[in-house]
């Protein structure tokens, strides 16, 4: 009798769960939904954004699911989301952390909210936003492409055909760690490099994929007491920036001479959150956490741009012929490998634009949150509904886009509105930190490496399936390489 009960009871919440009666709150379209696990049976199947594009197919801009009890609503084309993140973006700017993120929640810059959000937000910005700061950093972005450039060469002399992910990851770990800490690596082959070059990767291969655990509470009381693998990770690169930390403290310390009343001097970013620290408006944790989200933020993202640019145009020599003669054009008009010269380079330009389309890198961008009931297109979002920004969708629909699986640079050139759309950084006033900063970085970076370098290969490069998580990693690869 009373397992008879269950199921009834079980078959009335089905139909509930899966019938629209509340014309009221009328809500968006979602497909079958199971108690308890919600969707998280079709996520699984599948990585995520492959998922997701299916559902966007069937039901459009807007759609429901249920990431176990979390109900989550995923936008999918720009103009809906420009509606919630731009004109709503008091309601969606929280970020939404999943139960087993909760052990950094309150102390870091990706995963905060609210106030404590807002004060990292503002120091960060001011650094990583006026492009007049962050142009200082342009020397040194020029001198670490040319050592990517004289590893490349050096592997390239040891096997007729190799993978260069590893040499790009520590090139743009180097940058991030001079901008953080004013020193990198000039040896690619460091053992402590190439170990947190390997957490980082592990990071963001973990990162979208849903883990039932992280949506269904009763789940996670059954595992929290065992220290997940991403907090592991989390713990040793924590040590890794807290003892980086401290030695600027000590140089900061020795030097306290030389800064000024206004605490302006500096030399890099952690002198700045140190001297914040000093004056007590940051804790310690939240110096640690802010330094290592954005070594982690800001070095895998862009070594996978790199990567992904380098297979589209070993894939299409014309287009790598093409980029390279504008960029010989450039040097002979003696231009100065500047990011502000990037006017005289536009088809170069328009190719990096279309891989930021083509191969969406970060392809769910991170989820975040409403904080009040808010209707979207006719439609009922509840408060602490996660809200997935679609990228990969948005990037990929044939509204916006002509031949959207095609690789076509020129759709970008002299067309603003095209490029307004791409949504690579997320949007609205939650969007990356790091964007302008990523811009210059890649630009240059790119620029120089195909300068110097012509790839190719004897076999079409694998393109769209590739290692899943926060961010896409193409598969190992293998290619030539000849110095220019
Ligand atoms: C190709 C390179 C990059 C891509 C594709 C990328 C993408 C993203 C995306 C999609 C977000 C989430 C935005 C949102 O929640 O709406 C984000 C956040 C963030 N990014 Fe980037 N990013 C890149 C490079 C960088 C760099 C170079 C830095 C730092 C120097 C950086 C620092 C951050 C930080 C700190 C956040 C968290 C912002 C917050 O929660 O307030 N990123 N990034």
């Amino acid at each position: 009798m009373f397992i008879q009960l269950l199921v009834l009871m079980f078959l009335i919440y089905f139909v509930y769960i899966n019938t629209n009666l509340n014309f009221k709150q009328k809500r968006p379209p979602f497909p079958i939904t199971f108690p308890i696990i919600g969707n998280l049976y079709t996520l699984l199947k599948n990585q995520p954004h492959y998922v997701l594009f299916k559902y966007y197919k069937s039901y459009g801009e807007i759609f429901q699911l249920k990431y176990g009890i979390i109900n989550t609503v995923v936008l999918s084309e720009y103009d809906i989301l420009k509606e919630a993140f731009i004109d709503n973006s008091d309601v969606f700017i929280e970020r939404f952390n999943k139960i087993s993120k909760k052990f950094k929640s309150s102390e870091n810059i990706v995963n905060s909210n609210g106030s404590i959000w807002k004060k990292l937000q503002l120091i960060s910005i001011k650094e990583l936003s006026p492009n007049i700061k962050i142009k200082k950093y342009e020397p040194m972005i020029l001198d670490e492409a040319n050592k990517l450039i004289e590893n490349l060469n050096e592997q390239a002399k040891t096997t007729e055909s190799f993978d260069p992910t590893l040499n790009i990851k520590i090139c743009y770990l180097n940058i991030i760690l001079s901008f953080l800490f004013n020193f990198r690596y000039y040896d690619y082959k460091n053992e402590k490099v190439i170990k947190i070059v390997e957490y980082i990767h592990t990071i963001f291969r973990m990162g979208s994929h849903p883990i039932p655990y992280d949506y269904i509470p009763i789940l996670y009381s059954l595992h929290k007491n065992k220290q997940s693998n991403h907090q592991k990770i989390f713990e040793e690169l924590y040590q890794y920036v807290g003892e980086e930390v401290q030695k600027r403290l000590e140089i900061i310390n020795k030097n306290n001479n030389t800064i000024n009343k206004n605490n302006n001097y500096h030399d890099c970013f952690v002198d700045i959150l140190l001297l914040k620290f000093k004056t007590n408006e940051l804790t310690w944790n939240e110096v640690i956490k802010t330094t290592t989200d954005i070594m982690i933020a800001g070095s895998d993202t862009n070594s996978l741009y790199t990567i992904h640019l380098i297979i589209a145009l070993t894939n299409r020599e014309i287009i790598q012929d093409k980029v390279y003669k504008e960029i010989l054009n450039f040097i002979e008009n003696n231009n100065q490998i500047t990011f502000s010269n990037k006017k005289y380079t536009p088809y170069y330009n328009s190719v990096l634009k279309e891989v930021e389309r083509r191969y969406t890198v970060s392809p769910l961008s991170q989820p975040h949150r409403t904080n009040k009931d808010i209707w979207l297109k006719g439609y009922f979002i509840p408060s602490g509904s996660q809200i997935i920004q679609n990228v990969y969708s948005c990037h990929l629909n044939e509204k916006d886009w002509e031949n959207p699986f095609e690789f076509i640079p020129e759709r970008f050139l002299n067309n603003s509105f095209l490029e307004k759309r791409l949504i690579t950084f997320g949007i609205g006033p939650r969007n990356c930190l790091g964007f302008q900063f990523a811009l210059m970085t890649l630009w240059i970076v790119n620029f120089k490496l195909f300068e110097s370098i012509k790839f190719s290969s004897n076999n079409f490069i694998q393109e769209e399936f590739r290692e899943g998580g926060t961010t896409l990693s193409p598969f190992q690869f293998k290619l030539n390489s000849i110095k220019r």
